[in-house]
């Protein structure tokens, strides 16, 4: 079986990255095209990919294409793809906002058009991926999927009409937990501490929460209760948080993530 990626930024590299390093896929059948051929370059002379510098030329020698432009892009890309698609590919989108239909519709109601979501922690094997298919897939095709984005972390089935929000709360929001650990470090940083130890102490501490909260199975509400004794320093701070509406300020990025998400169809 040959995978094809169109676009090798981020996150194509990222699963690139992540196939070659699982071992069970050969990069001798991973084919990769960019607009720009430094890209394709460096991943063939870094992992052993087999670059192409036309979307007709990937499209002949693959069986699974992987979508991998920015959603602003792909209406631009599809019209070839469409040229040069055979009825037993598989086509996998990872652009944001772009739904099945609007998938189906631009490449003439193609029978297996399916959609996944990482996230760019995949750089590091800890992506949390969800993928949404038509009714009529096979059980087959899920498994291929599953293989191909397990290599970069986890993958969940969900249906579509979940998908913009899975994208917001599991492939925006890192962006938001960067920038909260960056919070703490830059903070500690007013009170003395060196930024890069700042940093490891901030990650490390949201890391081991984030594992409470999935090992635990307490409700956060009362872990939060636990790290607050009466009268005590924590408290002082949830409550300055609360009041600057911190779950407010939280729904308000959701919201404009997903709006923006719903506004790419
Ligand atoms: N970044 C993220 O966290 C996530 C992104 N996504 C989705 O993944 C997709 C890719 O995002 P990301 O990897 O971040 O983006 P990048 O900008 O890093 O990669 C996009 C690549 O597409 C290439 N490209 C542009 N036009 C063409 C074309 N006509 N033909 C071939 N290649 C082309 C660009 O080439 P050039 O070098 O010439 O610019 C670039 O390398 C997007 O649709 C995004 O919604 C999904 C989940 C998370
Ligand atoms: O902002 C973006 O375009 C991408 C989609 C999901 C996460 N980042």
């Amino acid at each position: 079986m040959n995978y094809g990626f169109i676009g090798l930024g981020n996150m194509a590299t990222a699963i690139i990255k992540g196939m070659a390093a699982s071992k069970k896929f050969d990069t001798n059948h991973l084919y990769g095209m960019n607009r720009s051929y430094e890209k394709t370059d460096e991943l063939v002379q870094q992992y052993g990919i087999q670059g192409c510098t036309t979307i007709e030329e990937l499209m002949k020698k693959v069986d699974v294409v992987v979508l991998a432009v920015k959603p602003q892009v792909l209406s631009s890309i599809l019209p070839t793809v469409k040229a040069f698609l055979r009825k037993n590919q598989i086509v996998i989108s990872i652009a944001a906002g772009k739904s099945l239909a609007y998938l189906q519709e631009q490449l003439d109601g193609h029978p297996s058009i399916f959609r996944v979501m990482p996230n760019i922690n995949a750089i590091i094997g800890a992506s949390t991926s969800c993928y949404s298919t038509p009714a009529s897939t096979s059980n087959a095709h899920k498994q291929l999927i599953e293989e191909m984005f397990e290599t970069i972390g986890t993958i969940v089935e969900l249906p579509e009409n979940l998908f913009s929000i899975f994208t917001t709360i599991g492939c925006a929001s890192p962006a938001f937990t960067y920038l909260y650990i960056d919070s703490l470090a830059r903070a500690a940083v007013r009170e003395g501490m060196p930024k890069e130890m700042a940093l490891e102490i901030a990650a490390s501490s949201v890391l081991g929460s984030a594992k409470m909260i999935l090992e635990s199975k307490e409700h956060p509400m009362a872990l939060v209760d636990q790290v607050c004794s009466p009268g005590g320093t924590t408290i002082q701070g949830v409550t300055s948080l609360q009041a600057n509406r911190f779950e407010g300020v939280i729904h308000d990025a959701v919201m404009a993530v997903t709006r923006k998400d719903h506004s790419l169809q």
